[in-house]
């Protein structure tokens, strides 16, 4: 099998962290000011905040000078329970009080942009939910039915970021390996590829970053059955045979492609490792702000990925 560990796996643990690791950490206190290219506060209500994406994108707000709308929702009936952040108490609603609260807060919020961090299997029903309700959103949660997704979107003409992958580095990468395919279609036919990709434990389904970059080996003429994706979950592999840090077995994403001609004399690798979760939640709040934007001029598009948000100056 192959490893994602560098190929220097006898650095000490220090170097092996600057050379793997180096996303992870704290919110990074350099990006785009407080709101983006010019200052700008609006409400945000964030559907998730009881996980880690959640979380870390309601925080994330609230450093960022973003209005915290204070609900936000579970799959479970029977929460009785606030989660504070900042200076915010945040009251958590089971889903049979979804629609009456967020039509209260449609209300409440005019200009409110929803971000939701839940689970692949509610993607669709949350996104229908908002777009009946007219609330323009992004959605970082992976999964669900895409197709589907992408066409609540379009029939409702509501306004819609989505991306399962937010954070901008990482997009930009995928963006070169779209532009790469579209450039040279073919050009690898031939070759085999390879996909490894390790998250922590309670990740539910596949990386959705790594289906969007095979897209891209499949424009460039090397077919991929995603069945054969390697998909480590298992904390004890990851330290021991993918390098992730110990205190990321909880937070990480790693992903290697590893493409070789068929008779073997060439190989070539790609990766892209993240540690902790600031990055996508930086870039959420990025998007938030751009869709926000989007939606304050009625610009016609309406429905936008995260290359539309680097485009538009937002990468630090
Ligand atoms: N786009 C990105 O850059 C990016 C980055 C990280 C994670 N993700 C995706 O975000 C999603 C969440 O990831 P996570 O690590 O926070 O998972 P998590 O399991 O830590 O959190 C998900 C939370 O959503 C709650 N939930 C489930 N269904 C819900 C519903 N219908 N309404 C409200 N809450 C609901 C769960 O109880 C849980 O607390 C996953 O799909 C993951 O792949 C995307
Ligand atoms: O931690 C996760 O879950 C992540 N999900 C996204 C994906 O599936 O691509 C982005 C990376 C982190």
């Amino acid at each position: 099998m192959l490893s994602l560990r560098p190929p220097h796996t006898t650095f000490p643990r220090t170097s092996q962290w600057l050379r793997w690791g180096r996303q992870g950490g704290a919110a990074a206190p350099h990006c785009l000011g407080a709101t983006g290219p010019g200052s700008v506060s609006f409400p945000i209500l964030v559907n998730g905040c009881t996980g880690n994406m959640g979380l870390s994108v309601a925080e994330a707000a609230v450093l960022r000078g973003l209005h915290l709308v204070p609900v936000s929702f579970s799959s479970r009936e029977k929460v009785k329970r606030t989660i504070q952040v900042g200076q915010t108490d945040i009251r958590i609603y089971g889903p049979s009080a979804r629609e009456d609260v967020l039509s209260s807060v449609a209300d409440e919020f005019p200009d409110v942009i929803v971000l939701d961090y839940t689970a692949p299997d509610s993607v669709n029903s949350n996104a229908e939910l908002y777009c009946k309700l007219g609330l323009p959103f992004v959605m970082g949660t992976t999964g669900g039915n895409r197709q589907l997704l992408y066409k609540s979107v379009q029939d409702s003409k509501n306004y819609a970021l989505i991306s399962p992958q937010m954070g901008k580095q990482v997009v930009a990468f995928v963006a070169l390996m779209r532009i790469f395919g579209e450039q040279f279609p073919g050009a690898y036919s031939g070759y085999h590829l390879e996909v490894l990709e390790s998250h922590q434990a309670s990740k539910k389904d596949t990386s959705g970053t790594a289906k969007d970059v095979i897209a891209c080996f499949e424009k460039l003429g090397v077919p991929y059955d995603m069945n054969k994706m390697v998909k480590i979950r298992d904390p004890e592999q990851q330290l021991e045979m993918v390098g992730v840090p110990e205190e990321h077995i909880e937070g990480h994403a790693f992903h290697l492609y590893h493409l070789t001609s068929s008779d073997d004399s060439v190989s070539f690798e790609f990766q892209h490792n993240v540690c902790g979760r600031s990055i996508y939640a930086e870039g959420t709040i990025d998007a938030a702000i751009f869709l926000h934007r989007k939606v304050q001029s009625k610009d016609s598009k309406r429905i936008y990925n995260m290359e539309d948000v680097l485009r538009e100056g937002y990468m630090r």
